[in-house]
């Protein structure tokens, strides 16, 4: 019967053989939720469930038996403290394949030692449930489901050496130079190296045809896309468009952090690309003409708030604003506009001084630094 069902195509969804066996935790937590492990056997699994994965082996197991039954996996790489852009990659994931493997780890090398691991949002009831939404939704539309979710441990992903986020940290790492030193690199140092190498173990352990990123972390997508390349992976790199609020403002884990007065400043970046991104579609290619409006909003918008009361004002600091090759992410003087470019920006949001009674301050009291980043793809013209 589950063979009957089987099919490449990411319509028909329960096709898991009898024979098929993994391990199972105990206990479920939402419905359609079901954790697996090594301790337990799962006879007759069908994919109607979200299976809940921490260990490699079992989700391998899995995963080949897909493979077996001629199933495609997409996935969707996160930290958590899911919204929804990250929603819409599961969305595009599960339109493309049958399944769709999501992973939830924050990953500790690729933050600095003195970065905001520590602080960065877990929300992992909310997850599944938003997940379980989303799968609801998926099945009255005939399209694939989300039918894994790995939630490693560190020492699960880690297994020999501790993760270390020195510089001269000590482990196995991968690193793309100069691309991984370069704009997010440059303030992050053990950025990409860090997401690099936890790809790199994702990848290798689920095996996916198709991997799925935003586009807001554009730097990220471009060494995903490296990644691949120099390495010879097999898997598909797909780029999904970002998420926006309605005025603009990029969807990201961190925003719960901005609170009220810094949500409403925080949007200078992207009114800083807009105006650079207008500069290119009315025909200039070259690189003071495109970025000066950028530079000049952000100068403007901080001079405004300078003159500001302490218990209204926003403090910010511009980390940088780039027009740079969508190759190579290094800077150019002059757009190609056959090949186009991609204009970044990335802001600090400094903590809210003065906070005023019933302020709404957002997670953390308005206290914790948030780093905003953005970009636009000028699009290749001639
Ligand atoms: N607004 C968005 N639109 C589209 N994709 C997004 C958006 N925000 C995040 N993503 C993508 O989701 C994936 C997981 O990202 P992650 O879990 O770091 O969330 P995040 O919102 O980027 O969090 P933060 O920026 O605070 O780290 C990445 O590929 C990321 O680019
Ligand atoms: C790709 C990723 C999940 C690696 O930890 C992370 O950098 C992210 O969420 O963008
Ligand atoms: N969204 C990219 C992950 C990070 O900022 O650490």
């Amino acid at each position: 019967m589950a063979y009957l069902r089987c099919t490449a195509a990411p319509i028909l969804r329960p096709c898991l053989s009898s024979s098929f066996a993994h391990s199972l935790k105990p206990y479920a937590l939402n419905s359609g939720i079901r954790y697996l492990s090594s301790t337990a056997t799962l006879r007759s699994a069908t994919i109607s469930q979200t299976h809940i994965f921490n260990d490699v082996a079992p989700l391998r197991k899995f995963r080949r038996e897909l493979l077996f039954n001629n199933r495609t996996v997409g996935l969707v790489p996160t930290m958590g403290a899911l919204h929804a852009g990250h929603l819409s990659l599961v969305r595009q994931a599960a339109a493309e394949n049958t399944d769709v493997f999501v992973t939830v780890y924050v990953n500790p090398t690729q933050f600095g030692l003195n970065e905001d691991l520590a602080s960065y949002p877990k929300t992992w009831e909310a997850d599944l449930e938003m997940l379980h939404q989303l799968n609801q939704e998926l099945a009255s539309t005939g399209q694939g489901r989300v039918s894994a979710v790995f939630a490693p441990s560190t020492k699960v992903m880690y297994p020999i050496l501790p993760p270390d986020s020195a510089i001269p940290g000590a482990g196995s790492f991968v690193e793309m130079r100069p691309l991984g030193q370069l704009l997010e690199g440059a303030s992050r140092p053990v950025f990409f190296r860090g997401v690099a190498t936890i790809c790199m173990k994702l990848f290798n352990i689920c095996t996916p045809d198709r991997v799925y990123f935003g586009q807001k972390d554009i730097q990220q997508t471009v060494v995903i896309k490296r990644l691949v390349k120099d390495f010879h992976l097999n898997t598909d790199v797909r780029i999904v468009a970002t998420s926006r609020e309605s005025d603009g403002l990029a969807l990201s884990s961190r925003n719960v952090y901005l609170g009220a007065r810094r949500r409403n400043v925080g949007i200078v970046l992207n009114q800083a690309l807009r105006k650079a991104e207008a500069q290119y579609k009315a025909g200039k290619r070259l690189r003071g003409d495109i970025l000066w409006p950028a530079v000049d909003h952000g100068d403007k918008v901080q001079l405004e708030q300078e003159t500001m009361e302490p218990n209204e004002r926003v403090r910010f600091q511009v980390d940088y604003l780039s027009l740079a090759d969508p190759d190579t992410m290094e800077e150019v003087d002059q757009v190609d506009a056959t090949k186009g470019a991609i204009l970044s920006g990335a802001v600090k949001m400094l903590p809210v001084e003065e906070p005023q009674e019933d302020e709404e301050l957002g997670v953390g009291g308005g206290q914790i630094p948030v780093r905003l980043i953005d970009n636009l793809v000028l699009d290749p013209v001639e």
